[in-house]
C-alpha cells in the first residue's frame, strides 16, 4: 500500500509537471520566442529591405536609367557609396533597356532569359509586389551564397526599367540568427513558400532540404505552409521525443518563420525527478517496513515469552510444559528411550512467606530456580509446576540417575546460602521412571505420590517411587497437585 501510495502520488505530479511543460512550451514559450524573433528581424533583415527600396525610389537612379545609363562612372559611384554606408556585401542594379547588371566594381555582365543565375530577375518583374527576398550565389563576390534583397525600379509613370538592391553573406545572416538561438535556446530557422530551408544557423547546418522531406517535420509541412502572420503551434514526434514547433510567415521576407523546441530536455529533468522519487520512496517504505516487522517481531517474542515463562522465576510455566512433556513422551516412547522426572517442593514455605513477608518469598523462589539450574544439564526442563512445586523433565536418565540428579539438587539448595534473613531452605522430592504407553497425568501422579511420601517421612529428603505391585501399570489414585 505504501509503495501503491508514492507511485501514484509520483505518476501524478509526473504527469501534472509534463503537462505544464508542454503548455509553457507551446503556449508561451516558442510564440514569446517568436515574437521576440520577429520584432527583432523586422530590426536586422527588414532593414535591408528598406535600403533596397530606398535605392529603387532614388530620384538620381531613376534618372541615371532613363536617361540612357549614360557615364557609368556615376552609377557605380552610387552602389559603392550604398553598399559601404549600409555594411553590404554588394549592391547592385540592372537596367531593364539594357540589361546591364551594375555592380560597385562597373558592369558585371548582362542578364539573359534562359541564364539559370538571371532566373530571379525575369521572375522578378512577373511579381504583384515591390520586391522579394532570394538566396543565390553572388557572381560579384566569389559566389558566395548571398542574401539578395531584390527590389523593382519603376519610372514616374510606375513602368518597370529594372532592379535593384543589396546582399547579405548568408554567413552574416546566420550569424544574427545564431545569435538569435543562443539566447533563446531554441531551433531557428527559415522555409520559403515552397518548403525550402533558406535559412538557418551555423549550429543546424545539417539542416538542409524542404520540410515536406525531412523525418518527423514532414508531417507538419502543410500545416506549416499554411500559416499567416499570427504564431500558428503544432507538434511532432521525432526520435522518440515530441517536437512544438511554432511557425509563422514573414511578409516583408516571403519566408516562413519556424521556432522549435525539443521537449524530451525540460522533461528528462522530471523523470530523473520521478525516478529519484521512487527511489526515494521504496527506501522509506523499505525503512519503515524493516521498523514494523521489527517491532512485530519483538512483540510477538515478548507475548511468546510470557504465555510460555513464569514472569517471577523465568522458567517454563505450566502450559509450556505440558506440550514439551508430551514430546519427551512421544520420543520416549518410540525410541525405548529411558525418561525421568523429579518433582520437588519446598518444605515449610508458607513459615517462611509468614514470616519475612512475600517479597522475601519471591525472593527464594528465584534463588531456588537459579540453583536448580546450575545444578541439572542443559537438555533438562525445569518447570514451575505450582507456587512452591517444580518439575523436572530428565531426557536419556535412568531411574537411578535421577535420583542422584535430585539429591544432588536437595544437597545443594540446603547448603545455599540464601540471601538474609531467610538461612535455611529445604526441599522434598519425588522422583519416577517413565514407563512405556503410561500417560502424562499417570507419570506425574507417580512423582506426586513419591514427593508426598519425602514430605510424609519427615521431609528435606528424596523418595523413589514405589515399587510396582501386580497391576503396576495402573496409575497410582492420587492426582497432580497443581
Ligand atoms: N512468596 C510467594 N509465595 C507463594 C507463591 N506461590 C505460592 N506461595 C505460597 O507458598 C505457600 C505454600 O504453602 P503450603 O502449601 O502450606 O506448603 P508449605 O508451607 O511449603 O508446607 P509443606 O509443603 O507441607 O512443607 C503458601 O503460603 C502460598 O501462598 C509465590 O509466587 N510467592
Amino acid at each position: 500500500m505504501l509503495i501503491a501510495g508514492f507511485l501514484a502520488t509520483s505518476l501524478s505530479s509526473y504527469y501534472t509537471s509534463r503537462e505544464s511543460i508542454r503548455l509553457r512550451i507551446s503556449s508561451k514559450g516558442l510564440p514569446l520566442t517568436s515574437d521576440n524573433i520577429y520584432s527583432e528581424i523586422q530590426h536586422d533583415l527588414l532593414r535591408p529591405v528598406l535600403i533596397a527600396a530606398q535605392m529603387a525610389n532614388d530620384t538620381f537612379l531613376r534618372n541615371w536609367v532613363l536617361e540612357g545609363e549614360r557615364r557609368p562612372e556615376q552609377i557605380k559611384q552610387f552602389l559603392q557609396e550604398v553598399k559601404s554606408r549600409y555594411g553590404a556585401v554588394s549592391a547592385f542594379l540592372v537596367s531593364e533597356n539594357s540589361r546591364h547588371y551594375y555592380y560597385a566594381g562597373g558592369v558585371l555582365k548582362d542578364v539573359a532569359e534562359g541564364e539559370a543565375r538571371d532566373k530571379w530577375y525575369f521572375r522578378l518583374r512577373g511579381i504583384a509586389g515591390d520586391y522579394e527576398t532570394n538566396v543565390d550565389p553572388d557572381l560579384a563576390n566569389r559566389d558566395a551564397i548571398t542574401i539578395f534583397i531584390n527590389h523593382k525600379v519603376l519610372d514616374f509613370k510606375g513602368n518597370f526599367i529594372g532592379a535593384t538592391g543589396i546582399g547579405l553573406t548568408l554567413d552574416a545572416v546566420s550569424h544574427i540568427v545564431d545569435n538569435y538561438q543562443q539566447r533563446f535556446n531554441r531551433r531557428i530557422y527559415f522555409v520559403d513558400r515552397s518548403g525550402q530551408i533558406v535559412l538557418a544557423s551555423k549550429s543546424l547546418y545539417l539542416l538542409r532540404g524542404s520540410i515536406r522531406e525531412l523525418p518527423g517535420i514532414r508531417e507538419v509541412a502543410d500545416k506549416v505552409m499554411a500559416a499567416g502572420n499570427e504564431p500558428e503551434a503544432m507538434h511532432y514526434p521525432f526520435r522518440g521525443s515530441t517536437i512544438w514547433l511554432n511557425a509563422r510567415f514573414i511578409p516583408e521576407l516571403g519566408w516562413y518563420l519556424l521556432v522549435e523546441e525539443d521537449e524530451s530536455g525540460e522533461i528528462s529533468a522530471i523523470r530523473n525527478a520521478l525516478l529519484l522519487n521512487i527511489l526515494i520512496s521504496t527506501c522509506i517504505t523499505v525503512v519503515v517496513l524493516a521498523i514494523t516487522l521489527y517491532a512485530i517481531n519483538r512483540f510477538q517474542r515478548r507475548l511468546e515469552r510470557l504465555a510460555n515463562y513464569d514472569v517471577l522465576t523465568g522458567l517454563l510455566n505450566r502450559q509450556a510444559f505440558e506440550l514439551l512433556i508430551q514430546q519427551s513422551i512421544n520420543t520416549a516412547q518410540r525410541y525405548q528411550r529411558p525418561l525421568a522426572a523429579i518433582l520437588f517442593d519446598l518444605d515449610h514455605f508458607k513459615t517462611i512467606n509468614d514470616t519475612h513477608g512475600h517479597l522475601v518469598g519471591d525472593e527464594v523462589l528465584r534463588q531456588i530456580a537459579s540453583v536448580t539450574r546450575s545444578v541439572l544439564r542443559e537438555s533438562d526442563a525445569i518447570c514451575r509446576w505450582g507456587g512452591e512445586e517444580f518439575l523436572i523433565l530428565l531426557s536419556e536418565c535412568s531411574q537411578a540417575q535421577a535420583l542422584l540428579t535430585a539429591e544432588k539438587l536437595r544437597a545443594t539448595i540446603e547448603l545455599h546460602d540464601f540471601t538474609a534473613p531467610v538461612k535455611l531452605v529445604t526441599i522434598s522430592a519425588g522422583v519416577v521412571q517413565y514407563r512405556q504407553r503410561e500417560t502424562a497425568i499417570s507419570f506425574f501422579a507417580r512423582a506426586d505420590e513419591a514427593l508426598y511420601r519425602a514430605k510424609a517421612n519427615g521431609r528435606n529428603q528424596v523418595e523413589l517411587e514405589s515399587q510396582p505391585t501386580d497391576r503396576s501399570s495402573e496409575p497410582p489414585k492420587t492426582t497432580i497437585n497443581a
